[in-house]
């Protein structure tokens, strides 16, 4: 019997040296490494601990990584003059400016100001537009990697009701649309929705993007539905104790009534990386005129 818990660690480790493999022969081609610029500013703990793992995935991937870690008070202008340097380096395809800024910086001009065909991240409005069109551009990482254990786990997503909760633009509206493109039925349900246990129930696929610690009870799930948990919530628990992870799904409520159930940590996180990676190694590709076979993976 298929396992209910979806391993995302694993399966994020078979995509990064499927990637490694394929970053490998570009460079025999190009004769150069894919190159992945990660910006970060200020020093958030958690971004500090994500940035690092990007680092070294790069570097393990056989691509290149350029790291630029600069100060909390750093200025917006600071901050554009190098987007807009990184943007112009060849030995760079794929940019990332690591989120959340610090307060006085203004996310979406940042985003804005990345070249849209080295935006890896998919957040630029031009890849966004792409998305909802279907151009060919970059997905958000989070979603493409919950739309992959999705298809891994179900097959043809084609007329599965699916509910995704959250409308964030990097995670909820992406994974809608990308549901939409996989001929799902598509609600999405957030703060004001009505009725939210009930709508839950209705469906086939479950996506929880929310950042509200196991506010998804078990007793909203249809039995047999999948459920992709997407939240990250740090519970502090007291002086000299870890912070323990939990997801926006009460997992163990859950897991009793699901087909299948990522659980957090081990699930969506790491497939993050995995697709950041596919995105910077279908950049090389696109920046060079080489052709990739499938869709990079
Ligand atoms: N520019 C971006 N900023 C942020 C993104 C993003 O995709 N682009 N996403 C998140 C942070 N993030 C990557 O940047 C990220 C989050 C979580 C994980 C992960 O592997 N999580 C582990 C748990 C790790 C932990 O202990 O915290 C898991 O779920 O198993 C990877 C990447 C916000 N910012
Ligand atoms: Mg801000």
């Amino acid at each position: 019997m298929t396992e209910k818990r979806i391993d995302g660690k694993a399966f994020a480790a078979r995509l990064r040296e499927r990637i490694g493999e394929r970053a490998g022969e570009f460079a025999a081609k190009a004769g150069r490494q894919p190159g992945l610029a990660v910006v970060q500013v200020g020093e958030d703990p958690a971004s500090q601990v994500y940035v690092r793992n990007k680092h070294k995935a790069t570097v393990d991937a056989g691509m290149e990584s350029f790291e630029y870690k600069l100060p909390a008070d750093t200025s917006q202008d600071a901050l554009l003059d190098l987007v807009e340097q990184l943007n112009l380096d060849n030995a760079v395809d794929g940019i990332l400016v690591q989120l959340p800024l610090p307060n006085h910086l203004d996310e979406q001009s940042v985003i804005a100001a990345i070249a849209p065909d080295k935006d890896v991240d998919g957040f630029h409005v031009v890849n966004a537009g792409r998305l909802a069109t279907g151009g060919e551009g970059f997905v958000p990482c989070t979603p493409y990697g919950c739309i992959m254990l999705l298809k891994d786990r179900l097959g043809d997503l084609s007329g599965k009701d699916a509910v995704v909760i959250g409308r964030s633009n990097i995670v909820g509206k992406p994974m809608a649309q990308l549901l939409l493109n996989e001929n799902a039925t598509v609600t999405i349900a957030h703060s004001r929705t009505k009725d939210l246990p009930d709508v839950v129930r209705r469906a086939d696929i479950v996506v929880a993007a929310v950042g509200r610690a196991e506010m998804v009870k078990g007793d909203w799930v249809k039995p047999g539905a999948v459920v992709i948990d997407v939240g990250i919530n740090r519970i502090e628990r007291g002086e000299g104790q870890k912070a323990k992870l939990v997801g926006d799904v009460d997992y163990a409520g859950a897991e009793e009534r699901a087909a299948a159930i990522t659980p957090v940590p081990g699930g969506v996180g790491p497939m993050t990386i995995a697709v950041l990676l596919r995105n910077t190694l279908v950049a090389a590709h696109r920046r060079e005129g080489i052709t990739l076979a499938g869709d990079g993976l």
